[in-house]
């Protein structure tokens, strides 16, 4: 079984202004709502490509239940733990261009952490954990680190796509996939990464920390595969991006998909920035058949000689 972590899931609440203006009263020309945290996203792009997984995390209050009910509407199975407040909001403003205010999320208590942590010892080794997305205030920010020591005794792969000191935290113990972006990548290593060449230097360093695959998206420049032995460059797509939100956990869904269907790492690369593409075209997350539209336009090809 696949399990998605999101320790912070949210209600994406998605709302479009024309000609935005700070102080006044705007009003929407669309809004829409989903379930969202970077988990459950990738629990819902599995889902679309008949993947099954199941979600895990910390749910509560109204918002808490529409994401449990949306998920149980697309037969996604979880074992959220029920907290006492609301699950958080997360406004996505799309106006000339798109910002994010994404919410604190509730209290989590030291017995809701316990019984999180009992999920995991019905794992074995034959099993994925997929840790995705921020951690909430009130939890420690070593959370990932004792999640991935359960992982490591029952010899379960972990997947991140995780940001900031989570992401240091996490690439210390040598997770079989991480995904982060080039802002992300860059922040490791106080610096800015403009290009594929670029992102290809520092991924290559987290893989030689013991990282087993890294992924970097480029958003429009392209992605990047780095393991021990090789690596590969992917073009994505050309198109009119109508939400990007998701498209990142996309990445990580139709990747680990194809793995779980035997694809190679390099079909199952495609896959992910196929996925990715497809979301970032879409006004809500990739459907299989946005996915099966764009893999002609993508090449992947291997990094050869030195820089590889
Ligand atoms: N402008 C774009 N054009 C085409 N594909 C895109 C675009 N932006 C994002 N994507 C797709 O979404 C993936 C993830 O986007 P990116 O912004 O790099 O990650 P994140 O959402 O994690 O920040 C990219 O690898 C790509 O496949
Ligand atoms: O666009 P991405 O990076 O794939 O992830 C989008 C998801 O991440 C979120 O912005 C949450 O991110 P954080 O957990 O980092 O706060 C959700 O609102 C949204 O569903």
């Amino acid at each position: 079984m696949i399990y998605t972590v999101t320790l912070n899931p949210s209600v994406d609440y998605i709302v479009e202004v024309e000609q935005f203006e700070l102080g006044s009263l705007n009003r929407t020309v669309a809004d829409t709502k989903f379930p969202g945290g970077k988990g459950i996203n990738v629990s819902r792009v599995m889902k679309r490509l008949a993947v099954e997984s199941n979600a895990l995390g910390f749910i509560g209050g109204f918002t808490g239940k529409f994401v449990e009910d949306f998920l149980n509407l697309e037969k996604i199975p979880s074992n959220f733990v029920k907290v006492s407040g609301d699950t958080r909001i997360n406004i996505k403003l799309k106006t000339e261009v798109e910002s994010e205010i994404n919410g604190l999320g509730p209290n989590i208590s030291e017995d809701q952490l316990t019984e999180f942590f009992e999920i995991f010892q019905k794992m074995t080794r034959e099993d994925i954990v997929v840790l995705a997305g921020s951690i909430p205030g009130t939890l420690p920010s070593s959370i990932y680190k004792e999640i991935i020591a359960v992982c490591k005794e029952k010899e379960i792969k972990v997947v991140a796509d995780v940001s900031g000191d989570a992401l240091k935290e996490v690439i210390s113990e040598k997770p079989y996939l991480i995904k982060p972006n080039h802002h992300e990548l860059g922040e490791l290593f106080n610096t800015e990464i403009q290009s594929v060449e670029e992102a290809l230097v520092y991924g290559k360093k987290l893989v030689k920390q013991g990282v087993k695959h890294v992924i970097v998206s480029l958003a429009e420049k392209g992605a990047l595969l780095i393991t021990e032995n090789n690596s590969y460059v992917a073009n994505v797509p050309k198109g009119k991006v109508l939400n990007s939100v998701g498209a990142g956990d996309s990445v990580v869904g139709g990747f680990i998909s194809a793995i779980s269907k035997d694809y190679s790492i390099e079909e199952a690369f495609k896959i992910g920035v196929a996925a990715g593409s497809a979301t970032a075209f879409s006004m809500e997350l990739c459907t299989k058949q946005k996915i099966e539209e764009l893999l002609p336009y993508i090449e992947v090809n291997e990094v050869k000689g030195e820089e590889r």
